[in-house]
């Protein structure tokens, strides 16, 4: 059986609620609360849930932005600890895509440093090869190799997010964590960078997860969707089981509110083909280890708690 590439098992991030003049911890914000799951390579699992329901919080609990209260996290089989990320292997396997492209990206930089900087920052590749691995970037991305010299500022919105994929690219990791990508862009541009995503996860071997408030965007990149209210873990299916077949009724509202596509529309939200690169892993059961009791197992892959 594969190995999973990540690995979360109860994972907890409180944030503590400060109160009056001393600070004192009157209580915590139970931002991620309990959350496991694994993820096999080639996957994409899409995080969803409304607003505050700790999507970034988790994201950014795997990537190392925020430490997490308890639980683990494994990276190919290796427990991620405060020492171990600073492993170089580790940084360059597992890299982050943000949500804004505006405020990501910094405006005093030429975009050639800002997809330089990971290369030379973990010290990959000879000082002579960088700017060649940056044009090749800027291509893979859909943008030109010419415009090394420019500001984020002189580019449009999907544009800037395109060199924010670039960059995360710049160090050929395994998995992205996908934050929002597309939430900042208007919905003609949303089309062109979910395909780009869907096209550099099939060239390049890519694992995603994949977060959104907008379950019609996730349902177009991810083989599985793991539905999340106030930090704990709804349901997690198969993308197009869980769409047939939501069992919980926290996930029956948030699917009544996605749009049915309209077949006559002229142009659909994404273009071209989208290919389930993941066809061969999800033959395989991904396995979950939670309490039974919190947990009911309806069919090898649709989980759905009872206790929420
Ligand atoms: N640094 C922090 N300190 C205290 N509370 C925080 C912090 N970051 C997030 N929270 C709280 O944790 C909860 C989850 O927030 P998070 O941003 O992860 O949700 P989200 O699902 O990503 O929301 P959105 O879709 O609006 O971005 C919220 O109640 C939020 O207010």
């Amino acid at each position: 059986m594969t190995r999973p590439i990540l690995r979360v098992e109860t994972l907890r991030t409180y944030f503590p609620i400060q109160r009056g003049l001393l600070r004192r911890t009157a209580g915590f914000v139970r931002a991620v609360d309990g959350v496991t799951f694994d993820l096999l390579p080639g996957e994409t699992i899409g995080i969803v849930g409304e607003s505050g329901c700790g999507k970034s919080t988790l994201l950014r609990s795997i990537v190392g932005l925020i430490k997490p209260s308890s639980g683990t996290i494994q990276l190919d089989g290796n427990t991620l600890t405060a020492s171990s990320r600073h492993n170089r292997q580790i940084l360059q396997d597992m890299q982050m895509v943000f949500q804004n492209p505006y405020a990501s990206l910094n405006p005093k930089m030429t975009i050639g440093s800002i997809i330089r900087e990971p290369l030379q920052v973990l010290q990959l590749l000879s000082k002579d090869k960088w700017n060649s691995r940056v044009n090749e970037l800027l291509q893979l991305v859909g943008l030109n190799p010419d415009d090394t010299m420019k500001f984020p500022h002189q580019f449009s919105g999907g544009q800037r997010q395109r060199i924010g994929i670039a960059r995360a690219l710049a160090c050929s990791p395994r998995l992205l964590l996908l934050d929002e990508p597309v939430a900042a862009l208007d919905v003609s541009i949303q089309a062109q960078v979910l395909n780009l995503l869907s096209d550099l996860q099939q060239d390049l071997g890519l694992t995603y997860v994949f977060v959104s408030h907008d379950l019609a965007v996730v349902r177009y990149l991810s083989t599985r969707i793991l539905v999340l209210r106030q930090g704990r873990m709804i349901e997690m299916a198969d993308t197009e089981e869980l769409f047939a077949n939501p069992l919980h009724p926290y996930t029956q509202t948030l699917l009544a509110a996605v749009p049915i596509p309209d077949p006559d529309a002229e142009q659909s939200m994404v273009t071209g083909d989208l290919v389930d690169t993941s066809a061969e892993a999800m033959q395989e059961t991904t396995t979950l280890e939670i309490s039974e009791s919190e947990w009911k197992r309806v069919k090898p892959n649709h989980y759905v708690t009872v206790s929420a």
